[in-house]
């Protein structure tokens, strides 16, 4: 029996079961197993393909089976979908997808549908990808639940994907950005500002992380941004030897939303900058970096204590210069009192995570349209409350890794109309001036949003608000 797939097995239980995320649950049980490097890449992207593609291995389940998924008994649809990645997606040899998923059957499953599990998977082999798109295709009611299968997405993510393309007059992209959403993104890195080397430098250094097979470019829309080509992220920053902190795994699309707000314009000496929902702190730990350039006091807001801990440790750059605190961004002690105010405030608000799908395999799955109307009253009570304590003349970012247009311009448009004293700045020509290469920004509106299949980055929204003086 193969160990990975064993791994494999267990972890999407652990999805499942114990409502895990595959990246925390996944690097345990490959230790556990002591899995060797070629077994743990081997269950890794078992674990993420059956994920990624469930929703479409499940339509194809069903067809071969000519039974509802539903009615298939968990831990053997598992073992199917980690048999129908291995068969439509990977090179493993078709008898040995079959007979490794067999024996898998018989050890975690029940040894009564072994037989099921065979002529089910050896049904799915005999057919190619296109085959089962035109048989998915024949057995949809629907062009929406066509795309919604063949693509693995949730109908209603799909939809919502698809409204917040076709507000940019871009409708046309959506293939593209759910193709974006079922590939693996290479890891990206920012490099912190303030430190004596920039991207293009640490580029430079990496003919030494080269021979730790861990290859950084300075690539990607963020001037902090370095990609790394593959190899572990840990070993190239430990490569770079630069002190810690410095050198962090982020997606550049965040670092931009970030920079949106510190580079929107010059700091004067001495401004208050306050990040309201900062766990786990990537953003908090640029801000502090810029904050430190430009002379600014940064404090640091995050509800749960243990994310506000991960802000702490995020920030240790800087950490003398950062007062990280833990409550809800909605009451006055967020801000340190009624009267505080601050010259920029980040509003990186808790959303439905649609934008970054692509790196949590398992998180299209768990969202659930219902979800949307808690995140967005708490969204708009984050943003009166922010508001409330905006200096005149100061500025706040409200930034989302949702395209969902509830969570993004709907938001914003109700809060202007709740504030008709606050203006809404140009936040595309911001992220225009200071991002590396030219962005593909659609629209007609002042906010931003960032895609995976034009950025490289998550689908981050950034709106810039100004209280005027
Ligand atoms: C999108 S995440 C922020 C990501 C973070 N800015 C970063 O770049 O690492 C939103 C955060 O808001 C926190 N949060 C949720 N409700 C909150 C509230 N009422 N007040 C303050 N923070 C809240 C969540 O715990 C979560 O850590």
């Amino acid at each position: 029996m193969s160990p990975a797939r064993l791994v494999a097995y267990d972890v999407l239980r652990d999805v499942e079961d114990r409502d895990a995320y595959a990246n925390l649950a996944l690097p345990a049980r490959i230790r556990d197993a002591r899995l060797d490097g070629r077994d743990a890449a081997l269950a890794t992207e078992l674990v993420s393909g059956a994920l990624r593609w469930r929703g479409r291995y499940d339509r194809i389940i069903e067809l071969a089976a000519d039974r509802e998924a539903s009615r298939i008994d968990s831990r053997t649809l598992n073992v199917l979908r980690l048999g129908a990645h291995q068969l439509l997606a990977m090179r493993t040899a078709d008898h040995a997808a079959v007979n490794e998923s067999v024996e898998l059957q018989r050890r975690v499953g029940n040894p009564a549908a072994a037989g099921f599990v065979n002529g089910v998977l050896r049904a799915i082999g005999r057919a190619s990808n296109e085959d089962w798109d035109d048989r998915i295709a024949a057995s949809a009611d629907g062009a929406d639940e066509r795309l919604a299968a063949q693509a693995s997405h949730p109908g209603w993510v799909l939809r919502a994907l698809r409204d917040a393309l076709r507000a940019e007059g871009r409708e046309a992209e959506l293939g593209e950005l759910l193709a974006a959403d079922n590939a693996s993104p290479r890891v990206s890195l920012a490099l912190l500002p303030g430190a004596d080397i920039d991207a293009e430098a640490a580029e430079a250094l990496s003919s030494d992380v080269e021979r730790a097979e861990a290859v950084l470019t300075a690539t990607g829309p963020s001037p902090l941004g370095l990609e790394l080509a593959g190899g572990d992220p840990a070993r190239a920053i430990a490569a770079l030897d630069l002190p810690r902190g410095v050198a962090r795994v982020q997606d550049q699309g965040s670092q931009l939303a970030a920079l949106a707000l510190s580079r929107a314009r010059e700091p004067r000496a001495g401004e208050r900058w306050l990040d309201l929902c900062a766990g786990p702190g990537g953003k908090t730990a640029v801000l502090a970096a810029e904050a430190a350039l430009a002379g600014s006091e940064l404090r640091a807001n995050e509800v749960s204590e243990h994310r506000a801990e991960l802000v702490r440790r995020s920030v240790e750059a800087h950490a003398d210069e950062v007062e990280v605190v833990s409550h809800d961004g909605r009451d006055d002690e967020a801000y340190g009192g009624a009267q505080a105010r601050f010259d920029r405030i980040l509003v990186d608000a808790p959303c439905s995570g649609l934008g970054a799908l692509r790196r949590r395999p398992e998180a299209r799955w768990r969202k659930r349209p219902s979800d949307l109307p808690e995140l967005t009253s708490l969204q708009g009570e984050l943003l009166d409350a922010a508001v409330a304590h905006l200096a005149p003349g100061g500025l706040l970012a409200y930034v989302t890794c949702s395209p969902h247009l509830a969570e993004t311009r709907v938001a914003v448009d109700r809060l202007l109309r709740r504030h008709p004293d606050l203006r809404e700045l140009d936040a595309r020509a911001v992220l225009q001036r200071v991002a590396r290469i030219p962005l593909d920004l659609a629209g007609d509106r002042l906010s931003a949003q960032l895609w995976p299949h034009r950025d490289g980055t998550d689908a981050m929204f950034v709106s810039l608000i100004e209280r005027p003086a």
